[in-house]
């Protein structure tokens, strides 16, 4: 039996864990919180972060990063990016104690604050290459709060590595949350924390009061920024237009489920970022996505002027109805 650790016992790291443990995985989900491994082995539950869902009991949870980790086929990250290079600094260690090699994949949608770096290069960084046979990232469409409902679900797992996309398409693949692989790593991590910075868009649109047009032409040319970055930095453009790309910047960009739709919202109705962030209990990885994508645009002399208006409105105080006058009103210009 295929064996898997997950590391962070959020909304996202328990709905995908209990998913591969309703598929007959043995998997043992990590969490730095022991109160939190106790409610889970011991009433199935993770009140805080799935309140209302029942967790499979097969599905065991533990403080103690040497048990989850031991004998594991797959370490699947899964905490926030603010914390992945400190837990895979323990990982790291915790592998080198036990003289273990794993895949390392996560599901993890942000880049690092500060040097701006993909969460498979912190991985790649902090896990040596010995501990680790294959880097993977699993990203699309999925609120965790849809997955463990068995709401129907679609996902990209994307690695350079065949065998090792396949076994993990394997070990989360149900009648209802159906993966497909591609090769496209760098554009998949990409596009998943890219999106989030469009989303924040349109819930501040929801937020005003516009409609479904403006939300459509939001999205619509929020994904040409998206591409257009992408391809700068080394992407395939096809991938923007799969389920890590235009799929997750649709369910993102339009679901209440979306923390980053909801922040967005806030924002729009007039809340400051301070207290939308407070107010979340939960992270809002498209704020510090901002920043970094902001940067890279000049970078890489990309256009990019949906990400600047929310950068202004997010960093300079830039109010939104005069972020929305800016686009509005830039010079006519050709689709491309
Ligand atoms: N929620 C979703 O539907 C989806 C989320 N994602 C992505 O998954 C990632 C995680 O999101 P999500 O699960 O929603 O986040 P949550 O906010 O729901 O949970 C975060 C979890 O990480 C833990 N954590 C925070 N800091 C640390 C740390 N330093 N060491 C160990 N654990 C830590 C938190 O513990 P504590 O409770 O103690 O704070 C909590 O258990 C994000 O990048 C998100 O974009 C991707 C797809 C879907
Ligand atoms: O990435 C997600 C769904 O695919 C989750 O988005 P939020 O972090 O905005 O909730």
């Amino acid at each position: 039996m295929t064996k898997m650790a997950v590391l962070g016992a959020g909304s996202w790291g328990t709905a995908l864990a209990n998913t591969a443990a309703e598929n007959g995985t043995e998997v043992h989900l990590w969490t730095h919180n022991p109160k939190q491994a106790d409610e889970i082995n011991q009433n199935h539950t993770n009140a805080r972060y799935l309140p209302n869902a029942k967790l499979i009991q097969t599905l065991t949870a533990t403080s103690d990063m040497t048990s989850a980790v031991a004998g594991a086929d797959i370490v699947l990250n899964v905490v926030p990016t603010k914390a992945v290079r400190e837990v895979a600094k323990e990982l790291a260690k915790t592998l080198e104690l036990l003289d273990h090699t794993v895949i390392l994949a996560h599901a993890t949608k942000g880049l690092e604050q500060g040097t701006y770096k993909r969460i498979s290069e912190m991985l790649a960084e902090e896990v040596p290459v010995q501990r680790r046979s294959a880097l993977a990232v699993i990203s699309g469409p999925s609120h965790a709060e849809d997955v463990i409902k068995h709401d129907l679900t679609a996902v990209t797992i994307a690695s350079t590595d065949d065998e090792a996309a396949k076994l993990l398409q394997k070990v989360l693949s149900n009648r209802h949350f159906r993966t497909y692989t591609n090769h496209d790593l760098l554009g998949s991590e990409l596009a998943a924390a890219l999106k989030n910075i469009i989303a924040i868009g349109s819930g501040a649109l929801t937020g005003l009061g516009y409609g479904d047009n403006a939300k459509a032409a939001l999205l619509t040319r929020g994904l040409v920024e998206m591409r257009r970055l992408g391809q700068a930095m080394g992407a395939q453009p096809e991938t923007f237009l799969g389920l890590s790309g235009i799929g997750d910047l649709i369910v993102t960009g339009m679901s209440k489920n979306s923390r980053n739709y909801r922040a967005g919202m806030a924002l729009g109705e007039g809340k400051t970022l301070a207290a939308v962030q407070e107010d979340m209990g939960m992270v809002i990885e498209g704020v510090n996505t901002t920043k970094a994508v902001y940067d890279f645009a000049t970078q890489y002399k990309v256009d990019m002027p949906i990400t600047a208006a929310i950068y202004r409105v997010l960093y300079e105080g830039l109010s939104i109805p005069d972020a929305i006058d800016e686009l509005m009103s830039r010079p006519l210009k050709s689709e491309s």
